[in-house]
């Protein structure tokens, strides 16, 4: 039997990374070996973070008050719970993946290196202790230039080039000082293509939000998405118990179909999406919800539809869709900009993108762009 007329593959067992799969294609194919790599360890890894780091923001959103909110020069909100998160991924990816390190996330500890933060500093780096501590699996202190320097880790720019850690330490600020959603989101890009995502929903109902919007009539609340190129998205609950496959819906009317949007108007135009989704014939009123974890929702089929049309001048970042973009796509979903092509996570900390995001299933697609399409030019022309 020739070698080229054999399909099979090797799984590689060493508890040593990189794993990898060694794909012997047939002989039609143009390359006879090709190299598929498993991220088992990393998404391990991942999945205990931010699973860490959800820990640490329920703690901190339960006892709120307004002066753990600070405000970053462009007068986004970001909390002692933002920061602590950060800490506490940086930390616990570093621990396992000493060399080679690379993040990419949103936060930095300029605010907190100024005069009268330091009260604030102790208290972040208190909460990240005491997460490490009831964790149990890190024997540390850290100080808090321990914790400044792990905030700091997540200065690096990605690119297309070698492995990138993407990390949005809570998404959805305003829903989480709000008391409505957030997310932990936490990819990891390789050689520019996202490979695996994670998102910490702690606020997100176990079961569907379609019917009763974000106030679900279930009050088990605590979902963590995750994904692994080629290997699909599972949903488990944040406790730890089993984890299960999910798929985007099969919805293939747009009268049958509802979408999501932000809560916040000043980050998608409401009125946009309306005008898509009335020419798309959806009936269902929009269901307005903080953070990726409309990425979540939509992986195991709560809504068919994602609309997000920031207003114009802003740029999106990475870290804002890398998780929930894998997170969807492989639960069977496509993303793309509004003129239908993929999101390119390889060119920095920003998407270049056309004009906004649209998500849905394969079926639905074409008809979404049409009504995108139309919707904009109408847009354009009534101004
Ligand atoms: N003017 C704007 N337009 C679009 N998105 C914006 C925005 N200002 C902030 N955002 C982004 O919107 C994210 C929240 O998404 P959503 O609107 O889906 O809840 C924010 O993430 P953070 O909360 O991590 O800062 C922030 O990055
Ligand atoms: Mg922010
Ligand atoms: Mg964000
Ligand atoms: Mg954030």
């Amino acid at each position: 039997m020739s070698l080229n007329c054999l399909r099979f593959v090797v799984s590689h067992s060493l508890k040593k990374s990189p794993h990898f799969h060694l794909s012997y294609l047939p002989s039609s194919s143009s390359s006879a070996v090709s190299v598929t790599m498993s991220y088992s360890k990393e998404l391990a890894a991942a999945k205990k973070a931010a699973s860490l780091a959800a820990r640490l923001c329920q703690k901190v959103q339960k006892v709120l008050l307004q002066s753990d909110v600070q405000s970053k020069n462009d007068k986004s909100p970001v909390t002692v719970a933002d920061y602590g998160s950060q800490a506490l991924v940086s930390f616990a990816l570093q621990q396992e993946f000493p060399t080679d390190f690379s993040l990419v996330a949103e936060e930095d500890s300029k605010d907190l290196r100024k005069d009268g933060a330091q009260e604030i500093v102790d208290r972040i780096t208190k909460l990240v202790n005491d997460s490490l501590t009831s964790d149990g699996s890190y024997n540390v202190t850290l100080s808090t230039e321990d914790v400044l320097k792990a905030i700091d880790s997540g200065r690096s720019e990605g690119g297309s080039q070698g492995r990138h850690w993407v990390l949005d330490p809570i998404d959805g600020t305003k829903g989480f000082v709000r008391g409505d959603q957030y997310a932990i989101a936490l990819a990891l890009l390789d050689g520019g293509k996202v490979v695996l995502g994670v998102l910490a929903c702690p606020n997100l109902p176990l079961t569907s939000i379609s019917a009763a919007g974000q106030h679900s009539t279930s009050n088990e609340v605590g979902c963590l998405f995750f994904a692994e190129v080629g290997g699909g998205t599972y949903m488990q609950p944040l406790d730890g118990s089993s984890a299960v496959k999910v798929q985007v819906t099969a919805v293939e009317n747009p009268e049958d179909a509802s979408f999501f949007e932000s809560y916040e108007a000043a980050h998608s135009m409401h009125d946009l999406s309306s005008l898509i989704a009335q020419k798309l014939g959806v009936k269902a009123p929009p269901v307005r919800i903080d953070s990726q974890a409309k990425y979540g929702a939509l992986s195991r089929g709560d809504g068919a539809i994602y609309l997000r049309f920031p207003h114009k001048g802003y740029r999106e970042k990475i870290w804002d869709h890398a998780a929930g973009c894998i997170v969807v796509t492989e639960a069977g979903g496509v993303v793309t900009d509004a003129a239908g092509k993929l999101l390119d996570f390889s060119m920095g900390k920003y998407l270049d993108l056309d004009t906004g995001i649209i998500v849905t299933n394969q079926k639905l697609m074409p008809l979404l762009h049409n009504a995108v399409r139309e919707s904009l030019k109408e847009k354009a022309a009534s101004l």
